[in-house]
């Protein structure tokens, strides 16, 4: 174990992801909560250390607490993890807000969740900051890169970028996550890479697409590096740094989701791929697939900045207008010629 000074710190969500978290973060030698809530779950997590329905393979560190109780869950936390699917950032960060405004301690705020949100068509760190009242609200910090929970839970060395506005408090997130499996970079640019995080879902769900129909690994590299193209072109018109996309954020973890089967976004795709209705894919998966509502706001942000992007829109079809997958495809095919690099 990595033992460093002992900080009080909770993660939101009892998922794959939060569970995991979690525990590098209790391994790490710090108090940790863990907020869930299904009661069920919950205890299980207090009984055997165990999350069976979301994580199988992790066995968590015995220090970590699990409660059902949001104020108990805030209560003195130098550090709270939102680690909840996209779309239920923002009731939960109202939540803990008004908690906040009680207690009167001032977290730092991690976002571990890649998204964004239906309709405002907002980042993670613009909801928090929108949501948490800012005399109460720490530095936010977005913790995102190639992570799949399942490796993460085996201790696979695994590397994530910190952003903040506030290099120190990217630093210190650097710090508390970092150990002999965890290796954390820092970077300021949070619109660059919370839209990596968001966009590279949706990518990987047209990757998981174009195995389901049987293409091979030329298209799967066709499909990545001008799903990378787009994603950039994008997030420069939000004023990210073009080279953030070619890091862990962007291309990092494109190349993760898009390449294995432990991507919820990619399975999704796959079996759209072989002829499933989205409906019946997302009702039995079990866990979020972030890249479908964001597939839905990319189309309309791509739609109000002028941006070409007919690979994300190309999956927006297919996911929201019922268009036939492999009509889309044959589309893609027929646009007119044009250079690689036209940024
Ligand atoms: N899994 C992974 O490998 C990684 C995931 N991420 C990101 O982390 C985020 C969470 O993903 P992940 O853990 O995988 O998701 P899961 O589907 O595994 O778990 C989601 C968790 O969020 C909880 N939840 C959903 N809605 C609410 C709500 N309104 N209030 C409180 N809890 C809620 C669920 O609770 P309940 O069971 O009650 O529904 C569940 O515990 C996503 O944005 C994902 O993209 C990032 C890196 C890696
Ligand atoms: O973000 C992830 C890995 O870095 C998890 O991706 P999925 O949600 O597709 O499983």
């Amino acid at each position: 174990m990595n033992v460093k000074h002992q900080l009080r710190m909770t993660v939101l969500g009892s998922g794959s992801w939060g569970s995991v978290l979690a525990d590098v973060l209790a391994r790490n030698g710090h108090a940790i909560t863990i907020y869930g809530r299904n009661a069920q779950e919950i205890a299980e997590i207090n009984r055997d250390h165990t999350n069976s329905h979301y994580i199988p393979n992790l066995q968590m560190d015995e220090s970590i607490v699990g409660t059902t109780d949001l104020r108990e869950a805030v209560q003195g936390a130098a550090a709270i993890f939102f680690v909840i699917p996209t779309q239920a950032i923002r009731p939960v960060a109202e939540k803990v807000g008004a908690l906040l405004s009680e207690t009167g301690n001032r977290p730092f705020l991690i976002s571990a969740a890649k998204g964004l949100e239906e309709g405002t068509l907002d980042r993670i760190s613009q909801i928090l900051t929108q949501s948490i009242p800012q005399p109460v609200r720490g530095d936010v910090v977005i913790l995102s890169g190639p992570s799949h929970a399942e490796d993460v839970a085996k201790h696979d060395i695994t590397t994530l970028t910190a952003a903040s506005e506030n290099e120190d408090a990217a630093a210190w997130v650097q710090w508390i996550v970092m150990n002999d499996y965890m290796r954390i970079y820092t970077s300021t640019d949070v619109t660059g890479v919370e839209l990596g995080g968001a966009i590279k879902n949706v990518i990987a769900i047209g990757a998981g697409a174009i195995h389901g129909l049987g293409y091979g690994d030329n298209t799967k590299a066709a499909l990545m590096t001008r799903g990378l193209a787009e994603m950039a072109r994008l997030g420069v018109q939000f004023g990210a740094d073009p080279l953030t996309f070619s890091g862990l954020s962007g291309l990092g973890d494109l190349i993760v989701t898009c390449t294995s089967t432990n991507s919820r976004n990619w399975r999704c795709g796959d079996r759209l791929g072989r002829g499933e209705p989205l409906e019946h894919i997302l009702a039995t998966m079990g866990m979020v697939v972030e890249g479908v509502p964001t597939a839905q706001a990319v189309h309309t942000l791509s739609a109000q900045m002028h941006v070409d992007m007919p690979i994300c829109d190309t999956i927006y079809q297919v996911l929201y207008r019922d268009r036939p997958l492999q009509e889309s495809i044959d589309a893609l095919m027929q646009r007119i010629a044009k250079p690689e690099i036209d940024f």
